[in-house]
């Protein structure tokens, strides 16, 4: 949790951030056997309508410490024991420009407790965002195409992908019926990778909770085999209350909201009511079918804007001619402030109301820069989901840039489809107040690797789903640059989902080879990889990958590396050491070698807290190699998110996933769970990082 959380959470509780930091949870005293399952040790008040729809804790198990395989962890007492060489060693590869180095744990390396890091807010409109009125013509009609490709959709179906999937009707009932034909057909074509047969297998309900149903499959010798979950009623199901073209409007009115050219009077007042009547579309939800092209004469926009917009230009309506558009500028905010005012008391009289469609659970999931997200459950069929509510604007921040941020980040969101992403739903307006819905997964991973029950098999699944899910981001050029434990989120079968898309950013667009690369420092500070405070533009793919190894570290270590990727930080000074080079920028200006199989970080010592190994000796040795190669410190040197998973380690990783949810006229994804490892359950009081926060 950030700073800014925290420091909200201590008004709210009168507490110092001294005091909270040292009550906090995961201080080293906290026994998780204790704490977490048992309802008496700790005083929170859970309504009982919450507990009957929460799964429950399962057993404590031994830390992740006694799941590591020994055989492959560093062999640290030898190195230990070489006594005065290691003061040699030490000398030797201390390099001028570090200052000398303590090899001792370095004590300001704690228990991950994210509330002492604070996240850097994003202000301004970085300059890449800027499309050139071309090439965004040329473009708008490939995005589409090329994001359904590389979702396997055919090209007709790629104009529909950024809306929120059309509800079939049968949906629950077909998920019952293949289910229940499990040993016939459906499972035999997309469960291959289990070593059942068709004939022989027993289909069993025992589970039921907010999304998965469970049920336990077994072989012909009648022993448990694995288990599998189908997603009946599925949060895709339920997006139905949103028309297609409601969300291209929302998109395209997000553009709108952008341009900026000189207008004259009357056409700036046409073009604000035309275009916040779409605005208010978007919360309205109704169909628009015109079309117009010229709706893209733009000469300023943002990347997900105009990435979004062209996606949709086969299909987006447009009530707002290029004349209107051209009658936004920024220094009229004031005005649309107003108007936007009145917006919204109009869409007040004709949205659904939240309160109405969700009841609120009094439970608070979590809080962040964006705003909470608290658990509520659908009126309609008592599904439980998680409500983000953003915060209000500003005083200094423009309503119309904070509309267009919130709906940017719901536009991506809404648009991503697959297993490893948590599912948006719907955005909806109440009294002032801009909410999203999210299927709910049980768990964040921050509780999770907090809760210390996590095995290091379990460890090893997650990972690769995180991978996974960061690879399918890259392959439609999209980078998180937000990867951290508290935006991904597990559900009680094992199954990581990425969250928060608030920071995201198109990085290529179809067909395009070029690279867009990013700037500012947007993440958070332990995650952040160290070139994005050398480059005043880098490529985010690889903060995204170094990210990523940070998490597999926490998720190990259960501690950050440092607290940031600074020089003057002296964890990672120290992990900078004993490289061969003469500065930082000689490090993290290393161009690519030709070989990107190899890693080549320059560090040849073998002391065991030094350089690279000041983090591997904290990791089984079988992920060294992969980890050396993704947290290496230069970016053009890292490893690409494709290249991990082609890594002999990941590629042996048992991993749970869901099968047949890729394929959009499949109706029945399912979980398959691997047999190496079980999911660790945790109380929902702790299962996330809002709740972590009521026990302080
Ligand atoms: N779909 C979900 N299911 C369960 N918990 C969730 C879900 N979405 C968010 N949370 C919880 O709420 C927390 C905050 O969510 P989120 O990251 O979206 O907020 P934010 O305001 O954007 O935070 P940040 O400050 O990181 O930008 C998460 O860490 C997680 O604990």
């Amino acid at each position: 949790m950030s700073f800014s959380k925290l420091l909200r959470y201590n008004q709210r509780n009168n507490k110092t951030t001294a005091s909270l930091t040292t009550e906090h949870a995961f201080s080293e005293n906290w026994t998780p056997s204790a704490l977490l399952s048992d309802p008496t040790s700790i005083d929170v008040n859970i309504p009982a309508e919450i507990s009957a729809v929460l799964p429950p804790s399962n057993e404590s198990y031994d830390s992740v410490l006694s799941s590591l395989p020994t055989r492959s962890m560093l062999k640290i007492n030898s190195t230990e024991s070489s006594g005065d060489d290691e003061g040699t060693d030490l000398q030797k590869l201390t390099t001028s420009w570090l200052e000398k180095i303590d090899t001792e744990m370095p004590e300001n390396i704690s228990k991950i407790d994210s509330n002492i890091i604070s996240s850097p807010i994003v202000s301004q409109v970085e300059a890449r965002f800027i499309v050139h009125t071309g090439k965004l013509r040329k473009n708008s009609t490939d995005f589409a195409s090329s994001f359904s490709n590389s979702l396997g959709f055919s090209k007709s179906y790629g104009r529909f992908i950024f809306f929120a999937s059309k509800k079939n009707d049968n949906s629950a009932k077909k998920n019952h019926t293949i289910d229940s034909n499990i040993g016939n057909h459906s499972f035999v074509d997309q469960g291959r990778n289990l070593p059942l047969t068709s004939d022989t297998i027993i289909c069993h309900d025992i589970a039921s909770t907010s999304a998965e149903r469970e049920y336990e499959v077994h072989g012909p010798d009648g022993m448990f085999t694995t288990r599998i979950y189908s997603l009946e009623g599925s949060i895709s199901s339920l997006s139905t209350n949103c028309p297609e073209d409601t969300y291209s409007e929302a998109i395209h009115i997000n553009t709108k909201h952008i341009e900026n050219t000189g207008s004259t009077t009357h056409s700036r007042k046409s073009s604000y009511t035309t275009s916040l009547s779409n605005i208010k579309r978007l919360f309205k939800r109704t169909s628009l079918n015109s079309h117009s092209k010229d709706s893209y004469d733009h000469t300023n926009t943002t990347a997900d804007d105009y990435a979004i917009a062209s996606s949709l230009n086969e299909t987006t309506s447009s009530c707002v001619s290029s004349e209107s558009l051209s009658a936004m500028s920024e220094d009229e905010d004031n005005d649309k402030d107003q108007i936007i005012q009145t917006l919204y008391s109009n869409i007040d009289a004709s949205t659904d109301l939240v309160s109405k469609k969700y009841k609120d659970l009094n439970v608070v999931l979590g809080e962040g820069s964006g705003g909470q997200v608290k658990l509520v459950q659908r009126v309609l069929d008592n599904k439980v989901f998680a409500l983000k509510e953003y915060r209000s604007k500003n005083k200094r921040e423009s309503e119309r840039k904070y509309i267009k941020k919130i709906i940017s980040e719901f536009c991506i969101a809404s648009t991503l489809k697959n297993p490893n992403i948590c599912e948006t739903l719907e955005i909806l307006y109440e009294n002032g107040k801009i909410f999203q819905i999210l299927e709910y997964c049980e768990y964040d991973l921050f509780a999770l690797v907090m809760s210390e029950k996590m095995q290091y098999d379990e460890i090893c699944c997650l990972f690769k789903q995180l991978i996974n899910g960061v690879k399918y981001l890259h392959d439609i050029g999209l980078s998180h640059r937000d990867l951290k434990l508290d935006n991904c989120v597990v559900t009680q079968r094992g199954i990581l989902k990425l969250i928060d898309f608030g920071a995201s950013t198109v990085f290529q667009y179809p067909l395009s080879s070029q690279l867009i690369e990013a700037n500012g420092i947007v993440g958070s500070d332990p995650y952040l990889s160290p070139e994005v405070f050398y480059f005043e533009k880098y490529d985010p793919r690889a903060l995204d990958v170094w990210a990523i190894g940070i998490i597999f570290f926490c998720m190990i270590a259960r501690r950050f590396p440092w607290k940031y990727p600074k020089v003057k930080d002296v964890q990672f000074r120290t992990f900078c050491s004993g490289r061969g080079v003469a500065s930082f920028k000689d490090l993290v200006t290393k161009p690519a070698t030709g070989d990107s199989n190899q890693c080549d970080d320059g560090y040849e010592g073998g002391v065991i807290d030094m350089g690279p190994n000041f983090l591997l000796h904290r990791l089984p040795e079988e992920s060294h190699n992969i980890m050396r190669r993704i947290l290496e410190i230069s970016p053009f040197r890292r490893i690409t998110v494709n290249e991990i998973l082609q890594d002999d380690w990941i590629k042996e990783i048992e991993m749970c996933q869901v099968v047949g949810a890729e394929a959009p006229k499949d109706a029945s994804p399912r979980i398959i769970n691997k047999e190496n490892h079980i999911h660790t359950n945790i109380d929902q009081r702790y299962a996330h990082i809002g709740g972590m926060h009521e026990r302080t």
